[in-house]
């Protein structure tokens, strides 16, 4: 996309013109799929017959973000949450339609790329040096990253010795210590206690502000209105509403009983 330049504080930041996503799968052929009487026969008869099966996880999606908005989007599980976010940072291929964005979005999501074997210590270092950062940077933002984890002495320890919540306090601090453009966050606050939850929040208000655009996919609806002022509801790989984080909970919450 040719560059946007920003003529107000409404400039666009990403565009999502119906967008369509279909996952391709090979699967087991049909007949008796599931049963072990089937799968057993299929064995002996040394049959695969993969079949090609398409999951239709985006239906014609279109909206609009701007400089300095927080998005939550919520939905039912399967309803197409991360695959939205993931064709916004480029990582899947639209089956139709387009997104366009405005500077490089980053995603973050609960299984981004640390290495297990590597000490926190190296992690902070690799993961902001992957981010973009210079050397010198990354030895300017190192403490603030690591009081931010809130990882203490375990720093010194390599990442499969953290707990699940610590290993995502940690991805979330070294993303956070970029300035984003568009920053894509999959429910990485979900494991973190409250504390760690009330800087995060404070955090991506922070990062809205220095005017790029945050999206937070969560099932915590709590972590939506606090930390977005726009929400958008996703059913069946459409959009069933989009409007001021509030409303859309509200209404949510009436449909699902929470
Ligand atoms: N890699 C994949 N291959 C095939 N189908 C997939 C794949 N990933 C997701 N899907 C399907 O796409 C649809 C949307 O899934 P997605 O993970 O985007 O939903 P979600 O709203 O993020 O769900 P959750 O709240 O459970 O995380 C679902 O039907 C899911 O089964």
């Amino acid at each position: 996309m040719a560059e946007v330049v920003p003529t107000d504080e409404r400039a666009p930041t990403v565009v999502v013109d119906d967008l369509h996503v279909v996952y391709r799968v090979f699967g087991a052929g049909t007949g008796g799929k599931g049963t072990a009487p089937a799968a057993l026969r299929r064995l002996v008869r040394r049959q695969s017959s993969p079949v090609l099966r398409e999951v239709h996880a985006i239906r014609g999606i279109s909206f609009t973000s701007y400089h300095g908005e927080s998005v939550g989007l919520i939905g039912r599980n399967g309803s197409g949450k991360s695959t939205l976010l993931k064709a916004i940072a480029g990582l899947l291929p639209p089956t139709k339609g387009a997104v366009f964005t405005d500077g490089q979005p980053s995603l973050l999501g609960v299984n981004a790329a640390l290495m297990n074997d590597l000490t926190g210590e190296r992690n902070v270092v690799l993961g902001c040096l992957a981010m973009g950062m210079t050397p010198a940077e990354v030895k300017e933002k190192y403490d603030s990253i690591v009081e931010f984890s809130g990882i203490g002495e375990f720093i010194d320890l390599p990442m499969r010795t953290y707990s699940s919540g610590m290993g995502s306090r940690l991805r979330f601090a070294i993303a956070a210590a970029k300035k984003h453009d568009v920053l894509l966050i999959d429910e990485a606050l979900a494991t973190g206690d409250a504390e760690f939850r009330r800087r995060s929040e404070e955090r991506i208000r922070e990062l809205r502000d220095e005017a790029g655009t945050v999206f937070l996919v969560s099932h915590g609806l709590d972590v939506i209105t606090a930390t977005c002022d726009r929400a958008i509801w996703l059913e069946k790989g459409e959009i069933k509403m989009d409007d001021d984080a509030a409303t859309v909970v509200k209404a949510y919450i009436a449909d699902t009983g929470g």
